[in-house]
């Protein structure tokens, strides 16, 4: 992996008149599915999907539980564009090429980014199939440089230095909770701090105590990069982490997490969480409602 490889604003524009060309959805919103968390793109109505090994300059996913299509269509009549499988840079991808599709997302009219996620709880009030709404992040990979607005700054997507200050939008926030309210699931939810490690091992008992200590409530290996590249060029960000497990912090514990583990708790989950994505978009304010 080349973590300095650059990528032109020509090359998000060609994918994303390429993506023009080929459907005639105007998304106002972009849903970022975390592992298991797919299902979500299939509830879309009047769809058009392409697998990603059919857009030109797009990543390929290579994990388990992320099927790798973009799916375009409505949902409650609002435009929506859906990725069914994220990049990750344990996958060997850069910072750059993990988030390239935010950027072709602005260029296609998008003003709002939901990133969802499963992580791993360190919170003591976090249970496995409870729902985090993200509130703020620690982003490990980049405070050692592993960043995507690394390099010389596209000033077309945004300024050099970006605050991130107010990443996760609060009026949002507190429109999930509500609605978490009305679907009868608020004890299942709570707000808190993301962590992202760059994995793709699963943390260590002295690395979970230490992300313990440090205020991190979940710990997971993506969502971070993609918020950055989403903030700079001025998306709104709603964010949620499923908690599939809990992160081992004692010595005596004979627990361990595994990637079908995460993927199980997902799927059991996957529908409230649906529900709860499918009204948030519903509700929230967008500038343009208009389906297709
Ligand atoms: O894409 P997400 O962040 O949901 O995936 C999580 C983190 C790892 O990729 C994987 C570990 O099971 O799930
Ligand atoms: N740690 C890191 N990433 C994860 C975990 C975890 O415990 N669970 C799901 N993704």
């Amino acid at each position: 992996m080349n973590s300095k490889e650059r990528i032109s604003h020509d090359d998000y524009q060609k994918t994303a008149d390429w993506l023009k060309s080929q459907t005639k959805h105007r998304p106002k919103v972009a849903i970022i599915c975390g592992s298991g968390l797919g299902v979500l793109a299939d509830t879309l109505k009047c769809q058009d999907s392409f697998a990603y090994s059919d857009i030109p300059g797009f990543p390929q996913s290579t994990v388990q539980g992320h099927a790798g299509r973009l799916v375009f269509g409505e949902l409650k009549g609002k435009t929506c564009v859906c990725m069914q499988g994220r990049f990750h840079m344990y996958e060997g991808h850069s910072p750059c090429k993990t988030t390239f599709p935010v950027r072709v997302f602005k260029l296609l009219g998008v003003e709002t980014l939901i990133v969802t996620n499963a992580a791993g709880s360190l919170a003591d009030g976090l249970r496995p199939g409870d729902i985090m709404i993200i509130k703020d992040h620690v982003n490990f990979p980049g405070l050692v440089g592993m960043n995507p607005l690394f390099g010389p700054n596209d000033d077309k997507f945004g300024p050099r230095f970006p605050a991130m200050s107010s990443c996760y939008d609060k009026g949002l926030r507190s429109l999930a909770m509500e609605i978490g309210k009305q679907l009868g699931v608020s004890k299942l939810m709570q707000q808190g701090v993301y962590a992202m490690v760059g994995g793709p091992n699963f943390e260590s008992i002295a690395e979970a105590r230490l992300l313990h200590r440090l205020g991190v409530d979940a710990v997971g290996m993506s969502t971070a990069p993609e918020v950055l590249v989403a903030i700079h060029c001025g998306l709104r960000v709603f964010g949620l982490s499923l908690i599939t497990n809990k992160v081992v912090k004692s010595y005596e514990d004979m627990d361990s997490v595994n990637h079908e583990g995460v993927l199980e708790v997902s799927r059991l989950r996957s529908q409230t969480v649906q529900q709860l994505v499918t009204e948030l978009v519903s509700r929230m304010e967008t500038n343009n409602n208009n389906a297709v």
